[in-house]
């Protein structure tokens, strides 16, 4: 596997490996991988020849300094499991060598990113496609691997390939959990042993939220506040949103008429950890 820092080391290895007819599947990670990042890069592998993984804590997609300042950050032990993985490139850049001129593009998703993540962590989205965009051009990739945990992203993403005509496919992989339902993520790292312990109600409430949507024998309100009662028992558990919303445009939903397939998404924090998850239901 090899490490390139710099923009210009990875755009010369990007024309060669275009020009030996070479697929690239590009798999963007802020590192501190777990199992639910080195399934995203085993399953580039098995379809591309070659396999970019970037790992940067991206400072423009973090509306909250103490998350930035915090975020746990491993590139040593990063390395030494993506080689394995099937990882042939590891691309480890700098912040200067990202944003030399400290330019923040502005998009707008309209709607999109108006609910949920979007009006939680203002400027998120904005930094995210930034970051993403810059990514596409340097490794132009054939395929590009995404998590469904990271729901509102990728359908901000599926968004930007389309708006700036990237000629990509978008992969979007299922979300990996704990045997106790807690979904993977960087920032378990941080929670305590007490916050650990009730972390798995996170998914169980959802679980009992989807229980109620796929029987409609409640509405979509009533389905949302089962859930919240039951993550209010939690004293722990502070919950910052959640939503019964429609997966594909992410607006929330009234009636289940509307729609057919909803996603359940939630925010909330556990003795200082902000932690997301959704489980998407096809009623
Ligand atoms: N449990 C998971 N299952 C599947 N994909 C995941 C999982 N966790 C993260 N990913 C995906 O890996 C990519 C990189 O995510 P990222 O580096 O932010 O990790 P993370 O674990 O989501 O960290 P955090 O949520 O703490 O930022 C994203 O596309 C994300 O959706
Ligand atoms: C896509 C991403 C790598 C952009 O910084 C980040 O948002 C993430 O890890 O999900
Ligand atoms: N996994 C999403 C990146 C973030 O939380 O900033």
């Amino acid at each position: 596997m090899e490490i390139l820092n710099t923009a210009t080391a990875l755009q010369a290895r990007t024309e060669e490996w275009r020009r030996a007819g070479q697929r690239i599947g590009l798999v963007p990670t802020m590192g501190a991988l777990h199992e639910g990042h080195l399934q995203l890069v085993r399953a580039a592998a098995q379809e591309c020849e070659v396999v970019v993984v970037s790992v940067f804590v991206n400072p423009t997609q973090f509306n909250n300094p103490d998350d930035f300042r915090l975020y746990p950050r491993l590139p040593e032990a990063d390395a030494e499991l993506l080689a394995p993985a099937g990882c042939t490139a590891l691309f480890l850049p700098s912040v200067e060598e990202m944003y030399p001129q400290s330019t923040v593009l502005q998009f707008s998703f309209g709607k999109l990113e108006q609910v949920m993540e979007g009006t939680h962590r203002p400027g998120h989205f904005n930094g995210v496609a930034t970051v993403v965009s810059k990514l596409f051009h340097m490794s132009r990739p054939h395929r590009a691997y995404f998590g469904q945990k990271d729901l509102q992203q990728v359908t901000i993403v599926r968004q930007l390939i389309a708006d700036l005509s990237f000629d990509l496919e978008l992969v979007v992989f299922p979300t990996v959990r704990e045997a106790d339902g807690l979904a993977m993520s960087s920032r378990n790292r941080r929670l305590s042993a007490e916050a650990r312990a009730v972390a798995p109600r996170l998914y169980a409430a959802l679980q009992l939220a989807a229980q109620r949507s796929t029987a409609r024998a409640v509405s979509p309100e009533e389905a949302r506040q089962a859930a919240l009662d039951y993550l209010a028992a939690e004293p722990a558990i502070e919950v910052e949103y959640l939503e019964v919303a429609d997966a594909r445009t992410l607006q929330p939903v009234t009636e289940w008429q509307e729609t057919k397939t909803v996603a359940l998404c939630l925010a909330a924090h556990l003795g200082g950890v902000r932690l997301i998850d959704n489980l998407v239901v096809t009623l």
